[in-house]
């Protein structure tokens, strides 16, 4: 990670852990906003005017968090508006890099960085945290906009809406509170259970993440049952790329890696669904590189000490 804008020691996947041996996850810092013309974000934070070309996402398809974005970018019909690069899924001994695994690129053309922390410490000199993607880069500035997915999230449905080629409200107004209180058991649950219990350092710790995953599947499972499309009836929403990015990961990377082994998701068919009609929709496989999540998972080090990726499982059923 940096302290202080220099890069310290080796790279670590575990970012905290609480006195029981849980995996704590570190705040992202740059939480700049764009809006159409630049008037402040929707809690008054800094914003830049919306524009075509100015902008650009780092991302690593290994990534949920920045997969997500690249979700929204597909289904806002933002691709020709904000362009993207991406890293290597396998993580070095200073977190990601540019390099030569088929899809991602083996430079970069932004500020010539081989690191992404190199955006981090272009963007303050003096940052601390993790280099994490995906970033929200600005060409005019050479600087950071936001490295919080969350958010990026938000900037891309709402502060593009002019750019948008489909139309798409991934938060609509008149279901803000469903999106927002299902977000939330998505994030502890799922998103972020998926890695308490991989990264876990006590029996403790494991087991109840392990509880919290199966418990939010079920409950996800049940909600799909009466045959809707989508998490919250039958247009997809900012809840649907929170789950579809954990659900489109768990067999082919944490039911092995992260010990998740309870069931799988071809094991859910509701879920299974899910995937299916999300994967249809136009522009959304392309977000998902299965090369490159057992690639990337498989890559850490402290998880998987020699680094043998995994043949299986088989996806055909998904299309891949
Ligand atoms: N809260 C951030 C989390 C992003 C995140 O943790 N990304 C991981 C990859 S999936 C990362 O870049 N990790 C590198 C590191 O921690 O050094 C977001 O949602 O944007």
């Amino acid at each position: 990670m940096l302290v202080d804008g220099k890069w310290d020691a080796e790279w670590q996947p575990v970012q905290a852990a609480d006195a029981k041996g849980r995996f704590v996850r570190q705040d992202s810092v740059f939480r700049g906003w764009i809006t159409p013309d630049g008037t402040p974000g929707p809690e008054g934070q800094n914003a830049l005017p919306a524009a075509a070309g100015r902008y650009h996402l780092i991302v690593a398809y290994i990534c949920p968090w920045a997969s997500r974005t690249l979700m929204a970018r597909a289904l806002k019909g933002l691709e020709e508006v904000i362009s993207i690069s991406v890293v290597d899924p396998r993580l070095s001994d200073q977190g990601w890099k540019f390099g030569d695994f088929p899809g991602s690129n083996p430079n970069d053309e932004l500020i010539g960085t081989t690191h992404m922390h190199g955006f981090y410490t272009h963007s303050d000199p003096h940052v601390s945290g993790r280099a994490t993607v995906p970033v929200l880069w600005d060409k005019h500035s050479n600087r950071i906009v936001n490295n919080e997915s969350a958010d990026i999230l938000r900037i891309l449905n709402s502060g593009f809406s002019k750019f948008s080629s489909t139309g798409v409200d991934l938060y609509p107004e008149a279901m803000r509170a469903d999106i927002d209180a299902l977000n939330i058991q998505l994030y502890d649950n799922l998103n972020n259970g998926v890695y308490k219990a991989g990264f876990a350092s006590t029996q403790f710790a494991y087991e109840e993440a392990n509880d919290q995953i199966f418990a939010m599947l079920d409950k996800l499972e049940d909600l799909l049952s009466d045959g809707r499309r989508f998490l919250l009836g039958d247009a997809i929403t900012e809840s649907d790329l929170r789950a579809y990015v954990t659900l489109i990961r768990f067999d082919a990377a944490y039911v092995g890696l992260f010990k998740t082994n309870r069931r799988r998701i071809a094991d859910y068919p509701n879920l299974q669904r899910f995937l299916k009609t999300t994967l249809d929709i136009p522009g959304i496989r392309d977000t998902v590189r299965i090369d490159h999540i057992k690639a990337g998972y498989y890559s850490i080090k402290s998880l998987n000490p020699s680094g043998i990726v995994p043949a299986g499982p088989d996806l055909s059923e998904l299309g891949f």
